[in-house]
């Protein structure tokens, strides 16, 4: 049988050899069949905006967003931790997720990104759900370690945790605070 060509977009193709399945083609299967045309509408647009911007490839990959809405509902989260939004696609499928009176704690020291998110935010009626802090996140997680009534029973995801290269420093220091949490 013949197989098809990969006509993967930027961003998900750069993620498709790192994967268990190792195999650009039934990634690709498992996009067009399942993941694409179960995304939200509002997902969809923002992951499009970002394929436009230069670092686009540290988007999250639309695979993910089912898994992470269904641990957040599994464990009922109300309140969650966003560290390292960019322009905020895991941070609107985990506002999504949530339930009206839910919250997240987004962190970035760049919010030039999240700006270019927010409107989706705005569109998806979950603007309310989210607190963004433009810092790093090692201090905003030292405070929140004081407020035991939010770090209780908490969901977090940690983007940031990808940047190595440039952030290596902070990587065990956030990881060690969100297990403290
Ligand atoms: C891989 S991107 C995040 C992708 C995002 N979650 C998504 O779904 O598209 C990593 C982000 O981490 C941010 N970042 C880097 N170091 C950070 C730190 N120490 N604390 C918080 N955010 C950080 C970067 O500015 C960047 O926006």
């Amino acid at each position: 049988m013949e197989i098809p060509p990969v006509k993967l977009s930027v961003f998900d193709i750069g993620k498709a050899d790192a994967g268990l399945l190792q195999s650009k083609q039934l990634y690709q299967y498992i996009l067009e069949t399942n993941v694409y045309p179960n995304e939200a509408e509002v997902l969809k647009e923002l992951r499009e905006i970002t394929a436009s911007q230069p670092l686009c490839l540290m988007l999250s990959a639309a695979v993910e967003g089912p898994i992470m809405s269904l641990l957040l509902k599994l464990v009922n989260a109300k309140k969650t931790i966003e560290i390292g939004v960019y322009t905020g696609y895991s941070l609107l499928v985990t506002a999504l997720a949530l339930p009206k009176d839910g919250k997240v704690i987004a962190i970035d020291p760049d919010r030039s990104m999240f700006e270019i998110g927010l409107p989706f935010f705005k569109k998806a009626g979950v603007e309310h759900k989210v607190e963004f802090i433009e810092s790093i996140a090692l201090p905003v997680l030292d405070k929140l370690l004081e407020d035991l009534s939010y770090i209780r029973q908490l969901f977090c995801k940690a983007d940031a945790f990808k940047c190595h290269l440039v952030f290596e420093e902070q990587y065990l220091h956030n990881a060690d605070r969100c297990l403290k949490s």
